[in-house]
C-alpha cells in the first residue's frame, strides 16, 4: 500500500504529515514507528495525521504519533504545521481553523506573514491532571508554583509540572548548554511519579520576557524545540515569579514566542511551519 506524506517542521521539530482524508490510513504502532525511524524510515520526530472530525463545531481532527509509535494527546509545533498543510493541501480556504485533538479543542491561525498563532487552550495546573503522583511529597512553594523534590540518579531535581494537554516537568537551570539532558532525561521521562510518562524541559532565565529552552520528549527524546513544551516552561516561569508575557523562547532549532494571561486563561504559541518535501512510501 502506497501512503502519500509531507515532511515539515517547526522551528526544527520535524513531522511526518499525513492526509487520511483523502487516503486510507490505518497502521499498527510498529507501521508508525517504521515511519518514523531516521534509518529504516522516513525519519521524524513525530507523525501528524489529519481526519475530518468525530466532533461537531470543528474543522478537522488531529492525531499525533511519537517517533516510539505511541499516539499522544498534544503537539504544539505540530499545530502549526498542521493548519499550513491543510491551508497548502486545499483542504481548508479557512486561515483559523478549529482542531479537535486528544486533549480538546486548539484553534491554529496562519498569519499574513507565514508565522502561525496557535490558541492552545489553558494549561492544566492540577498534579493530578498533569498527571503526576505527588502522594507523600512535600512541595516548595514559590510564587504561584509549587515545586516538587524528583529524586533522579543520585540527585535531586526541583520540577514544576504543567499539562498542556500532554504531561511537562520542567526544571529551571543556570545554563542549558550544560544541563545533563542526555543523562537525566531519559530518567524523568520514565519516572515512576508520572504515570503517563513526561517531557522534560530545561529552562535558563535570561531576562523576564526571554528564556532559552531544552526539552527531552516524552517519546521522542531531545528535539530541536518542542512547542507544548515552550507554553509549559512560560507557564511555570510566570507562575514562579520569574518571567513576565509575552516570552521569547529560543530553542536550538528556532525562535517561538509565547503569552499567557494566568490560569484559566489560554496559552498563545507563535513560530514557524515550513513544508521541507513530499514523499510516497510504500508500507
Ligand atoms: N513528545 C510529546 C508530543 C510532541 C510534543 C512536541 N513536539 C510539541 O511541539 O509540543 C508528548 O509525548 O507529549
Amino acid at each position: 500500500m502506497k501512503l502519500k506524506f509531507t515532511k515539515m517542521h517547526g522551528a526544527g521539530n520535524d513531522f511526518i504529515v499525513v492526509d487520511a482524508i483523502n487516503q486510507q490510513v490505518d497502521l499498527s504502532v510498529d507501521q508508525w514507528r517504521r515511519l518514523a525511524d531516521r534509518r529504516f524510515g522516513i525519519g521524524a520526530d513525530q507523525i501528524l495525521v489529519v481526519e475530518r472530525p468525530t466532533d461537531a463545531g470543528v474543522d478537522f481532527r488531529y492525531r499525533i504519533f511519537n517517533n516510539d509509535g505511541g499516539e499522544v494527546e498534544q503537539c504544539g509545533n505540530g499545530s502549526r504545521a498542521f493548519v499550513r498543510f491543510v491551508v497548502d493541501k486545499g483542504l481548508t480556504q479557512a486561515h483559523s481553523i478549529r482542531v479537535q485533538t486528544m486533549s480538546g479543542i486548539i484553534n491554529p491561525r496562519l498569519e499574513d506573514d507565514g508565522s502561525v498563532t496557535v490558541d492552545m487552550g489553558a494549561p492544566r495546573l492540577v498534579p493530578a491532571d498533569v498527571p503526576f503522583d505527588e502522594t507523600g511529597l512535600a512541595g516548595m512553594v514559590q510564587g504561584n508554583d509549587t515545586l516538587w523534590p524528583l529524586p533522579v540518579g543520585d540527585e535531586t531535581v526541583f520540577v514544576s509540572v504543567v499539562s498542556m494537554g500532554n504531561p511537562h516537568a520542567v526544571q529551571v537551570v543556570d545554563d542549558v548548554d550544560a544541563a545533563p539532558v542526555e543523562e537525566t532525561g531519559p530518567l524523568i521521562e520514565r519516572h515512576v511519579r508520572f504515570p503517563k510518562r513526561v517531557n522534560a524541559g530545561y529552562l535558563q532565565v535570561m531576562d523576564r520576557h526571554h528564556i532559552r529552552l531544552r526539552v527531552f520528549e516524552r517519546g521522542a527524546g531531545e528535539t530541536l524545540a518542542c512547542g507544548t513544551g515552550a507554553c509549559a516552561a512560560v507557564v511555570a516561569g510566570i507562575r514562579r515569579g520569574l518571567l513576565d508575557s509575552p516570552v521569547r523562547v529560543s530553542a536550538h532549532g528556532g525562535e517561538l514566542s509565547i503569552a499567557w494571561a494566568g490560569p484559566g486563561q489560554p496559552v498563545y504559541l507563535s513560530g514557524p511551519a515550513v513544508s521541507v518535501f513530499e514523499g510516497e512510501v510504500e508500507i
